[in-house]
């Protein structure tokens, strides 16, 4: 089911600094094509009009945000993010509550493949379903566990079924959210994503099917492969 009249705001985290990456600066201000990673982000969850405003959550010394200009049709707002992804999200989601928000939809701003199509159906997914939603993908490879003493010797075998890998956007209840990662601290180390804290405090959220193509760039090499993602996506959308 599509909840059309339902508005939601989106928070997204770019208050990383990318070490992963090696850069002089931090991931989201890449450029790929016309605009950042960032731009790419943000653009990307504006475009299901249930998203009512952007909270993007930089580091307290980001003066390259200040000369993006946004090109939404929702406000974006900046607000000061924190030392873990967990922290940039709590003052995000903050935020949000605090101008009247019950919904938020988190994408990373570090993932600028992301489709409408999934976008969608992970908003559908996170309303209709009690505990909030996630776009994730079943893990597809053999997967190996190394020696405890020898990290590139393997150990055994773990069996895949059952396992996916998570991706983001993830679509929580606000006031679930924000009491969850305050139960927990936003320093917990557990907390990779959202669904990790509602699972640390007793929730069950459901898992959406994402595409191949909603890559996080985490590591050298994955800017050239989200700009030939975003080519194609553009490529795709010329032709409908
Ligand atoms: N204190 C932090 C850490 C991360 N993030 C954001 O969370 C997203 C996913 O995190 P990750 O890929 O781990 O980004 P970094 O922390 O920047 O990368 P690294 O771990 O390689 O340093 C990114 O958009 C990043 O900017 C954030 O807002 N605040
Ligand atoms: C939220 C996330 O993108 C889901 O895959 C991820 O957990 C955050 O980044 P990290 O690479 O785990 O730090």
């Amino acid at each position: 089911m599509m909840h059309n009249q339902l508005k939601v705001a989106a928070v997204i985290p770019a208050a990383g600094i990318g070490s992963r990456m090696g850069l002089a600066e931090p991931k989201q201000y890449l450029r790929i094509a016309d605009k950042t990673v960032l731009e790419h982000s943000v653009a990307a969850v504006a475009a299901d009009n249930r998203v009512a405003a952007i909270y993007i959550a930089v580091a307290a010394d980001d003066i390259r945000v200040q000369s993006i200009h946004f090109k939404t049709n929702c406000p974006v707002h900046l607000v000061v993010g924190g030392a873990t992804r967990a922290a940039s999200v709590f003052a995000g989601v903050a935020a949000a509550q605090a101008d009247g928000f019950h919904w938020v939809v988190v994408h990373d701003a570090a993932r600028p493949c992301l489709q409408l199509s999934e976008l969608k159906a992970v908003i559908d997914a996170g309303i209709e379903h009690g505990d909030g939603a996630i776009l994730a993908l079943p893990v597809a490879d053999t997967i190996k566990q190394t020696q405890v003493a020898k990290a590139d010797i393997i150990a055994n075998s773990v069996p895949r079924e059952g396992l996916w890998r998570a991706l983001t956007p993830q679509v929580f209840r606000a006031e679930q959210l924000i009491e969850a990662l305050r139960q927990l601290g936003v320093e917990h180390a557990a907390i990779t994503d959202e669904a990790s804290a509602i699972e640390l405090t007793g929730g069950h959220p459901k898992l959406v099917v994402g595409q191949q193509t909603n890559i996080k760039i985490t590591q050298p090499g994955d800017e050239r492969l989200a700009a030939m993602f975003i080519a194609l996506m553009a490529k795709e959308q010329a032709c409908e």
